[in-house]
């Protein structure tokens, strides 16, 4: 434990069940970076490839093909060679006869993913051993724990002198609890290792920070974590592994895939509910609902959780999983199309749902607020009227929010948009 550098914010402390947690070593401001973090190994969605470097992942005007292989893309001879370098020239020969193999056209797309990701991967571990000593960020990853159930090692691609079975063995038994996502703007554009991000942050419903991604051109991809509240010298720092907003599956995904059981503030409230009833199928039932939930303002997640206040009995369907799923396709239909007053309206109601199930400047609860200020932009271009209140208090609400954890990953995105938004009404 004492090897591992985790920079000048954070200290590695013991944790009951989790083995070690990471604390604050001094105060930490809302939006403040709390640590950088080196990748690993990173790979592309599919649906990436061909579109984004595949050593940097930024997204240039135009790519050159890797000519041995034709499967590989760069934005310049640097990020060509970087990738060369330390992974690509290691594969390349092999690399489609890999993909087309039976093997591992078999793989699930997920399956494909982690395949490629731990091949990348199998070109980095020096020798037949299994070393966890040392700060090199393979040292840190073969240092983490590893998932609850073993999965099958999916065939990799090798260039002859592959890493012994148990190796390879070890290194996929630390996927599937351990790996990220990358995102920009919050959409996902590739599967990535950061191994100390995972060997750092345990998981909480209700994080205080949060991770995004760093992309620019000629550098491996970065992770970012940023404090999305105020943290106290001493206080865990955690990420959540999967959306809060899963409030009936997600404990059966920490228990499957990640091997504990969730005890947040979030996870006992959610248990101590008992039966949660589904939303009533009537218009007048879902509508007594809404008035309800309407009058509950203002509560927050922390209030709830924290038992400051009570959530009334016909309020218990608002925390069934299908509910949110239901109001968010109609807020998403008729925020596109209209009528956008019905947009408005139940995207208020979502709005009140994610201040009641995810933290204090959660980036979601931005996301929301900037698509309901385009709603409302919406319905005054539809409109005529002259009134823009509604969309100026939503997108000031936004920016709040979203300036939190700041831009992520590609140009433009939703500053980008609050910004172009702000313009246009500050026109009227
Ligand atoms: C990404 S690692 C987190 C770092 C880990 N604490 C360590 O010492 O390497 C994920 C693993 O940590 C543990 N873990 C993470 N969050 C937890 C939590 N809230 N409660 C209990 N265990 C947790 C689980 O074993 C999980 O599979």
């Amino acid at each position: 434990m004492s090897t591992i550098e985790t920079g000048a914010n954070v200290r590695l402390a013991n944790h009951p069940i989790a083995r070690t947690k990471a604390v604050a070593v001094s105060p930490l401001a809302q939006g403040s970076l709390i640590i950088s973090i080196d990748s690993l190994a990173t790979v592309l969605l599919p649906s990436e490839k061909g579109r984004r470097c595949d050593a940097c992942h930024t997204i240039p005007t135009s790519l050159r093909k890797c000519s041995g292989c034709a499967s590989f893309y760069y934005c310049d001879t640097s990020c060509q060679s970087m990738h060369w370098k330390t992974f690509h020239k290691r594969m390349c020969k092999h690399f489609n006869r890999y993909t087309t193999s039976s093997s591992f056209q078999a793989l699930a797309a997920h399956e494909k993913m982690d395949a490629l990701l731990l091949s990348h991967l199998a070109v980095l571990v020096p020798s037949q051993e299994v070393r966890e000593e040392g700060s090199s960020a393979l040292a840190v990853f073969m240092s983490l724990l590893p998932g609850s159930v073993e999965v099958a090692t999916p065939p990799i691609c090798t260039n002859g002198s592959p890493p012994s079975p148990e190796t390879l063995r070890f290194l996929f038994s630390r996927f599937g609890n351990n790996n990220f996502a990358m995102h920009s703007h919050f959409n996902t554009f590739g599967h990535g290792i950061f191994p100390l991000g995972s060997r750092l942050f345990n998981h909480s419903c209700l994080p205080n920070a949060a991770a995004k991604y760093i992309i620019s051109p000629s550098h491996p991809p970065k992770m970012h974590v940023v404090a999305l509240r105020n943290i106290d010298p001493g206080e865990e720092i955690c990420l959540t592994y999967v959306d809060p907003a899963l409030l009936q599956s997600r404990q059966q995904i920490f228990e499957l895939t990640y091997g504990f059981k969730c005890r947040c503030s979030s996870c006992i409230f959610v248990e101590g509910l008992g039966h949660i009833p589904e939303l009533p199928s009537d218009p007048d039932g879902v509508a007594r609902v809404v008035r309800k939930l309407r009058e509950f303002v203002p509560a927050s997640s922390h209030e709830l959780f924290s038992k400051t206040k009570k959530l009334p009995d016909e309020l218990l369907c608002i925390f069934h999983e299908s509910f949110l799923s239901r109001i968010s396709e109609t807020f998403s239909n008729a925020s596109h199309d209209g009528p956008y007053d019905l947009a408005l309206d139940v995207g208020e109601t979502m709005l009140q749902i994610y201040q009641l199930i995810y933290p204090e400047n959660y980036p979601q609860i931005g996301l929301h607020l900037l698509e309901m200020a385009k709603t409302g932009w919406n319905q005054v271009v539809s409109t005529g009227s002259s009134n823009v209140d509604r969309p100026r208090k939503y997108v000031k609400q936004a920016r709040q929010i979203l300036l939190i954890i700041g831009a992520e990953g590609d140009d433009g995105g939703p500053l980008k948009e609050i910004q172009t938004l702000e313009d246009l009404l500050n026109t009227q």
